[in-house]
């Protein structure tokens, strides 16, 4: 009796493993039906890519296989699109069928209103209610506060090059920098960020976009499912508690009208809500709920923090092994008042540094789209089903010399002789959902790298690596390690 029941057992399992086989082997030949070329998937891993840095996948792939192929994270169809005129379809025409940013798996109380995670109507609403905290004339009352950081970041370079022969590692220096200009513009809290090590709450605000790896891995590979029953996200929770619990006393305060301040969180409690056509809207739906403020908050700090320190860090590398181009834009800076809003704006070499750093170590290396019903890719018989998300690969895209000629060659020049092609530069991503921060960090990161170049030489020392070696698996390309020479300027 045994024996039958256990012969049935294993002819039980032995179809589900093989019925799970088929399926998975369906699942990741989705691309192949259809014809489109692309790597070819691990069984159930998919294209995730963990034995090479993800900026090498993404240009061998797209030199190998075209602007257009398919990819798999895990089972799940990818389609990756570098091809311009596609992606004005996608990302600005048919911007109704993609209204959806990143593909999204679980997500907590605090990220669930996050701008990034919101689509439709409530996405409309929340974005034109964030967009008037980004006009000029607000970007000119938070310059005052970036001055504050600006200044306090100069004292510490004070102290690093009075020593002999100093160091200077820009990726954890700008990480510190824009801690704080984050910290104080989005939770009005501020703090000794370039001294304290293991405080609590520097450690939740660098925690907050650290999930750990067994995350990560579960997030690239497992089906969408297992993250939601599981509730993990790409945050840590128990930092975005952390932070929440920190704010929300303050917006308290501020509503109270003890205390008004000069910063985003400000501008964020003031913010009118922006009704549908028609709708009035009354007291408190007037304004943004306290768990909304906080979550604009926390986007805005997940959003702005490493991108721009990021970038910042690969200008001061591009500029230390580049002298002849760091020369040039001393000239310009050290004879411009760069404490003016306006002249800073002005600066054409200056912009052009900042652009040519974007294009060639753009911080993010890819974005997003998923569309909201079933989609035949323009000029093509591709069919992208509802829910499949279209990948756009920045980082090849900018390495591309149909796009920009010698495109490992650093060479600002090429922002000053023109604009690039429309839809090839896009580091701030492109149409209704493009970077809504970007006015913010190109003020920031100007004035920040402006200042640094009047006062201080940077240049490669022995310490300096000949080939940078890249963090792995993030969308944000970051270096291991990065050691500069500096000195100040006579
Ligand atoms: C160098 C710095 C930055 C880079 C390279 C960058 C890049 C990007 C990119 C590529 C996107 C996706 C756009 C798309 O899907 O089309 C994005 C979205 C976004 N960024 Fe930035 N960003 C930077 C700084 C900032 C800052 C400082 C903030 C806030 C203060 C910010 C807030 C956001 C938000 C909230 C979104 C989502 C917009 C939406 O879904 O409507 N970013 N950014």
């Amino acid at each position: 009796m045994f024996d039958f029941l256990n012969q049935w057992v294993v002819v039980g399992i032995i179809s589900v493993i093989s019925w799970l086989f088929f399926y998975i082997k369906q699942k990741q030949s989705y691309w192949e039906r259809q014809g489109v070329k692309g790597p070819k998937p691990l069984f159930l891993l998919g294209n995730v890519g963990f034995s090479k840095p993800i900026t090498d996948n993404l240009i061998d792939n797209y030199t190998k296989y075209g602007k257009v192929y398919g990819t798999y994270q895990g089972t799940n169809p990818h389609l990756v699109v570098g091809e311009p005129e596609l992606l004005r379809q996608i990302c600005v025409k048919d911007f109704h069928i993609f209204p959806q940013g990143f593909e999204q798996n679980y997500l907590g109380p605090v990220e669930r209103n996050f701008l990034t995670a919101l689509y439709g109507e409530k996405w409309k609403r929340m974005r034109s209610t964030l967009s008037p905290t980004f006009t000029t004339g607000k970007m000119k009352k938070m310059f005052d506060l970036i001055k504050i950081c600006n200044q306090e970041a100069q004292k510490e370079l004070v102290k690093l090059t009075s020593s002999k022969d100093p160091d200077f590692d820009p990726k954890y220096f700008w990480g510190r920098y824009n801690l704080d200009v984050i910290t104080k513009c989005c939770f009005a809290t501020s703090f000794d960020v370039y001294n304290s090590s293991d405080d609590e709450i520097l450690r939740h605000f660098v925690e907050v976009f650290e999930p750990n790896k067994l995350k990560i891995f579960i997030l690239l590979t497992a089906p969408k499912w297992v993250s939601r029953m599981m509730k993990i996200s790409g945050s840590s929770t128990e930092s975005l508690d952390y932070l929440k619990q920190l704010t929300l006393p303050i917006i308290e305060q501020r509503k109270k009208g003890n205390y008004k301040g000069n910063d985003f969180l400000q501008l964020l409690i003031d913010a009118e809500v922006v009704s549908k056509e028609g709708e009035e809207l009354k007291g408190e739906a007037k304004k943004l709920s306290p768990d909304e403020i906080v979550s604009s908050a926390v986007i805005f700090l997940i959003a702005g923090y490493e991108t721009t320190s990021t970038l910042l860090t690969w200008a001061c590398y591009r500029l230390a092994t580049n002298p002849d181009i760091q020369e040039k834009l001393y000239q310009e800076v050290s004879q411009a008042n760069i404490e003016d809003y306006e002249v800073l704006q002005d600066l054409p070499y200056l912009d052009a540094v900042i652009s040519e750093t974007l294009r060639i170590d753009s911080p993010i290396l890819l974005f997003q789209r998923v569309p909201h019903s079933d989609y035949i890719l323009p000029g093509t018989d591709i069919k992208i089903q509802k829910g499949t998300v279209v990948t756009i690969p920045v980082y090849a895209m900018h390495h591309d010399p149909e796009n920009y000629p010698e495109p490992e060659v650093f060479d600002p020049n090429r922002f000053l002789e023109g604009s690039p092609k429309p839809f090839t530069f896009l580091p701030f991503g492109a149409g209704p959902r493009t970077c809504i921060g970007m006015r913010f960090a190109l003020i920031n990161a100007k004035l920040s790298l402006a200042s640094l170049v009047r006062n201080y030489q940077l240049f490669s020392n022995e310490k300096t690596p000949s080939k940078i070696e890249h963090v792995i698996g993030a969308v944000i390309k970051t270096a291991k390690t990065l050691t500069l020479g500096i000195k100040p300027r006579c």
